[in-house]
């Protein structure tokens, strides 16, 4: 609890004011409740039993004062406090959500999406409801309990004590049942994580879904899914409760002792009926915000686990760092130098030497699984080599810094990425939208003619999946983005895979055009799309075997032998 208060409290300098505003509105409800308890005893002390008229008068004034000190008291701190509560909570999602990108990109192929928006989401919003409101019905409810225990004293003493002797017994089972809520909280959270997970498989897969009829196997996954949170939140809601009836029977009894005792020294004439009735209501009074305030406490546990799991994401660091230096802005050559890339324990390149040219296209075949895409990883530095150097003229890689790098890098992929949003924006992705130089880029992929076919041109919207595009189209958008962005390295992985074979010769023709003054690395499974290239690389199990132009490996290469005439069967 500590650390979550250690955590949050910096947060609340931002807003002093607020937070006296707030104060204030906690102090006119504590007051307020205090003074209602207080006056029970000149209405009957003064007005009934003394019979004082001017009191008659007082009493319903002071009664409407304390009344609305507390209702304009609560309204004032609950939207003050909500306020800052939602508003720090706006940041630390803010803030999450950038820690969250600057990790590997082996942290979001290991990580569920679905799990990844829970955390920003669900378990965000249990600690908002900790850092807006549980503090501040915290502070009120405590000041409440001091004002009215201040009551219960000065009316009488004695009766106090054996009307609070019983609070401490309270605080074992409430303990326990804080203890047992957190353990809960935990497991609701990581519940809650479940059913976003699968949620957002099922709407990702949702074609595959449908073609294979498995509607109800998804079905009921997400029925067990929801079933078991369910039952985990009815087991907080019977432990979280559980302090109500615990508080009752206590104050049930301290109320019974109370009235015994007190009763005595009123038939006595010990303390006056008014003094004795406004202790009661005191008391009565009391037994409300201590109840409030364990059922806080267990809230508050909640949170706790929220930023506990919080914390675990923060834990992690990228460890992919970003160099210093500038990346060359013409750069001549790059360069493998003994290369290899282990993913864990698994080694997926290994010897790797080559050497690329500006202007040279260099292309990369081999069979599903040779270490293609493992190459292209490294070269984008989404992951990084386990021994060797890659070099850029003279600097390597891990020197350069990593934003700099990738903006002189484009890469095109079989899935093609498209935002919910216009063709221009999705062709200048990233970058300022100059409507000329996206025509321009749509002209040099191939994609101009269609798209200036479309109802808006290059202002039509596209949806998240493209879905309103062909395959080979949405493959063309991604080219021209990849173009406008004007990278001295392209990098096309299997990028004329979805096209057909006039497309793909098209694309072939493009690649030639583009990589005139340029580095172009380019993996095909087709064969036809790299003939042309000025070197090919052909991978076998994680190393490459032969580096030639075509007509060479054709008669030195036995593996580029071997694809060549699978290919042509
Ligand atoms: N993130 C990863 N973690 C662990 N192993 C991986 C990872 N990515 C790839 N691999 C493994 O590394 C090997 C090389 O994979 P890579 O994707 O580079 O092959 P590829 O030649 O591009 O194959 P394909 O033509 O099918 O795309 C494979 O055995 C693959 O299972």
């Amino acid at each position: 609890m500590k650390e979550f208060f250690k955590y949050y409290v910096p947060y609340y300098k931002n807003y002093k004011l607020k937070i006296f505003f707030a104060l204030i509105g906690i102090i006119l409800v504590s007051g307020g409740s205090a003074g209602l308890a207080y006056i029970v005893k000149p209405l009957l002390d003064e007005v009934f039993i003394a019979k004082d008229q001017e009191m008659l008068y007082l009493v319903p004034i002071f009664l409407i004062l304390a009344q609305t000190a507390q209702g304009f008291g609560k309204y004032i701190q609950v939207y003050y406090t909500s306020y800052i509560g939602q508003d720090i909570i706006r940041i630390v999602r803010d803030k999450l959500l950038a820690h969250i990108l600057t990790l590997d990109i082996e942290f979001f192929q290991k990580k569920h999406g679905g799990e990844l928006i829970s955390r920003i989401t669900n378990d965000i919003n249990r600690i908002q409801t900790a850092v807006s409101n549980l503090i501040a019905d915290f502070i009120r409810e405590s000041l409440t309990v001091f004002a009215l225990i201040f009551v219960v004293i000065y009316q009488s003493a004695e009766l106090a004590f054996y009307g609070l002797v019983v609070l401490p017994l309270a605080i074992y089972p409430l303990a326990i049942l804080a203890k047992k809520m957190k353990k809960l909280s935990f497991r609701s959270q990581e519940s809650a994580s479940d059913i976003t997970s699968h949620l957002s498989e099922v709407f990702n897969n949702v074609e595959i879904i449908k073609a294979n009829s498995t509607e109800k196997t998804e079905l009921s996954k997400f029925e067990t899914h929801n079933k078991n949170f369910f039952r985990i939140n009815i087991k907080a809601v019977k432990t979280s409760e559980l302090t109500s009836p615990i508080m009752e029977f206590l104050g049930a009894i301290a109320a019974a002792i109370v009235i015994l005792y007190g009763g005595t020294q009123v038939i006595s004439g010990e303390l006056t009926a008014g003094a004795f009735m406004s202790f009661i209501a005191a008391l009565f009074m009391l037994y409300t915000p201590l109840k409030r305030i364990s059922s806080v406490y267990n809230k508050l546990q909640d949170a706790i686990a929220a930023h506990e799991r919080i914390l675990t994401v923060y834990d992690i660091n990228p460890t992919i760092l970003s160099g210093k230096e500038k990346m060359p802005t013409d750069i001549e050559k790059i360069k493998f130098e003994n290369v290899e890339l282990k993913y864990e324990n698994f080694t997926a390149l290994k010897n790797i030497n080559l050497e690329a040219s500006k202007g040279e296209k260099f292309a990369l075949v081999g069979d599903s699984g040779g270490g293609k895409s493992s190459l292209i990883n490294l070269l984008i530095r989404f992951y990084d080599i386990s021994s060797g150097k890659i070099l850029f003229d003279k600097k390597e890689i891990k020197n350069i810094n990593i934003q700099d790098l990738r903006k002189q890098i484009s890469i095109v992929t079989q899935r093609v990425y498209i935002f919910n949003d216009s063709i221009a924006s999705n062709v200048s992705y990233g970058h300022k939208l100059d409507e000329e130089k996206v025509i321009k880029a749509l002209k040099q992929a191939h994609a101009y003619d269609f798209v200036k076919q479309l109802p808006e041109g290059i202002n039509t919207q596209l949806d998240e999946f493209g879905t309103n595009l062909s395959g080979g189209q949405r493959q063309r958008i991604a080219i021209a983005r990849a173009l406008y962005k004007n990278p001295q390295i392209l990098i096309l992985d299997e990028a004329t895979s979805a096209l057909d074979n006039e497309s793909e010769s098209i694309i072939s023709e493009v690649i030639d055009e583009v990589s005139k003054n340029r580095f172009v690395f380019v993996i095909a499974h087709r064969l036809s799309t790299i003939k042309n290239a000025d070197k090919i690389a052909v991978f076998k199990k994680g190393e490459i075997v032969c580096i030639d132009k075509e007509e060479n490996l054709l008669n030195n290469c036995k593996e580029y032998q071997r694809l060549y005439n699978l290919a042509n069967i």
